[in-house]
């Protein structure tokens, strides 16, 4: 029977059928961070097990870290705990682990991929929900709660329900002054924020195709703001390249005989899928968040929508809320909507590809004095020496951007990047939840060209005539 990528990633990995669609599955990789691993180490302490397999886990900081002052007391307390039980945890176990200061340490979905911990058709987890980053790859990546944390480290397994296989094809090619970014928001846009719940989805199609590695990390790193379990691209000489001598990517025969296989790694042909969605690339204007869900989108050249557009009424309320939360009204243009701050950076954009798409939107300019605070934070360190050869920090710099060190940063407000009550971030994360960015601010979900080109413009512009 034909068989999609995802059925072809669980069948690998299949220890046990259970029935039901139910089964034990093996897992290969588990990557590993300060703030949903503690119970797992401490749970596997109380029951007397021991870790199943060390070399499957790659631990990091990066959520609770600053991104400047770094040489200095973490101020929080509660994070140097964390932090501190990360580093003890992982000498004690004799991890593979990469402390602040190391050029290896960044965003754990940064890293996994850098190190070659990523690999085509291997089942990565972590404790931590855009771990669907990873199936740019062709790797079954999905978040885990803390308990299957420490079934993880204990096992080396989880028991896991089959998920729907659904696919959304990207026809055409992507027009100038539009990325990646532009492609997930407006794919999110269109399914919604449950469309692709209990679904894998497989992101095919020439305009995905075309996506440098970053750019397919980025569209698969927000899967999960779609709903879905995971999301999947098949392998192919991109990916291939991308891997090719990295620290723990397969070296000599053996990478030929593991891109052997990895050539495998697609959906068949006649592969049937239980929900399909197909959007054109050559129609996506630049997308902004208008809301407090992803799915709030629209194109910069679009306006704010009236609640009474919404045909569910659960919707249509908190779209009443959204819009009182984020301080604007339905009609009003999102072009010209005045910013404090602006964020680069996170898992969904802070890899080299970003900053380059930042930098040539910023060179030669300054930002508006308007602006409150314009921070870029590269994903690792080794993202941020790259952007150092560059001389892409230069360009940050003379036009006052701040220039930080690796960490999840103003993602989410735990570490001190945050932005103040009512302010306004032109922001390249993935999430605009309420508070997100810090209590009762204000995130506008944007690529790394718009959001560099709102701190310059200090309001949204088209960066298409920027
Ligand atoms: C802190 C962590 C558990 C959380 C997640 O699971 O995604 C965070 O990374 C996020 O993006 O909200
Ligand atoms: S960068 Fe943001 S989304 Fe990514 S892992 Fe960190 S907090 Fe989560």
């Amino acid at each position: 029977m034909a068989k999609t990528l995802y059925d072809k990633l669980w069948d690998m990995h299949l220890v046990e059928d259970r029935g039901d669609d139910v089964g034990l599955i093996y897992i290969d990789r588990h990557l590993v961070h300060e703030v949903t691993s503690p119970q797992g180490f401490e749970g596997l302490k109380m029951a007397g097990r021991k870790l199943r397999r060390r070399d499957a886990i790659m631990a990091v900081p990066d959520h609770n870290i600053p991104t400047k002052d770094t040489d200095k007391p973490n101020p929080d307390p509660m994070s140097a705990m964390q932090l501190a039980e990360l580093e003890k945890n992982a000498k004690e176990h004799d991890l593979e682990y990469f402390p602040m200061g190391d050029s290896r340490q960044g965003i754990v979905h940064v890293i996994g991929p850098e190190q070659g911990f990523t690999l085509p058709g291997v089942t990565i987890v972590c404790g931590d929900s855009h771990s669907a980053t990873h199936g740019a790859f062709g790797a079954w990546g999905f978040g885990i709660g803390s308990s299957e944390v420490e079934h993880v480290m204990a096992t080396q397994t989880l028991v896991l329900k089959k998920a729907k296989n659904m696919r959304v094809t990207v026809e055409g090619e992507m027009p100038v002054g539009c990325s990646a970014k532009d492609i997930v928001l407006a794919i999110i846009g269109k399914i919604g924020m449950g469309g692709g719940t209990g679904h894998v989805i497989e992101f095919d199609g020439p305009a995905i195709k075309a996506l440098s590695m970053e750019g397919r990390m980025t569209v698969c790193n927000m899967a999960i703001e779609g709903g879905a379990r995971a999301g999947l691209i098949a392998p192919d000489e991109t990916t291939f390249e991308y891997v090719k001598g990295r620290y723990l990517a397969p070296k000599g025969a053996e990478w030929d005989m593991a891109v052997a296989q990895w050539r495998t790694l697609h959906s068949d042909e006649d592969a049937v899928f239980d929900k399909e969605v197909v959007l054109d690339a050559s129609e996506i204007v630049p997308q902004i968040t208008w809301g407090t869900s992803p799915e709030d989108v629209v194109p910069i050249t679009g306006q704010v929508p009236s609640p009474d557009s919404f045909k569910d009424p659960n919707k249509r309320e908190s779209a009443v809320k959204a819009l009182d939360y984020m301080a604007l009204h339905a009609g009003q243009d999102m072009l010209g909507l005045k910013i404090d701050r602006v964020f680069v950076g996170s898992c969904t954009n802070s890899r080299i590809e970003d900053l380059r798409e930042a930098a040539s939107v910023i060179k030669g300019r300054k930002v508006a004095d308007t602006v409150i605070e314009a921070i870029i934070v590269p994903g690792s360190g080794l993202v941020k020496e790259q952007a150092e050869a560059e001389g892409l920090d230069k360009i940050f710099i003379e036009a006052g951007f701040d220039w930080r060190e690796p960490g999840c940063s103003m993602c989410l407000g735990m570490n001190p990047d945050i932005a103040g009550p009512g302010e306004r971030v032109a922001s390249t994360s993935n999430r605009n939840f309420v508070g997100r960015q810090g209590p009762g601010s204000r995130t506008h979900l944007v690529s790394p060209a718009m959001a560099a080109a709102a701190g310059i413009a200090g309001a949204f512009v088209d960066v298409r005539n920027f």
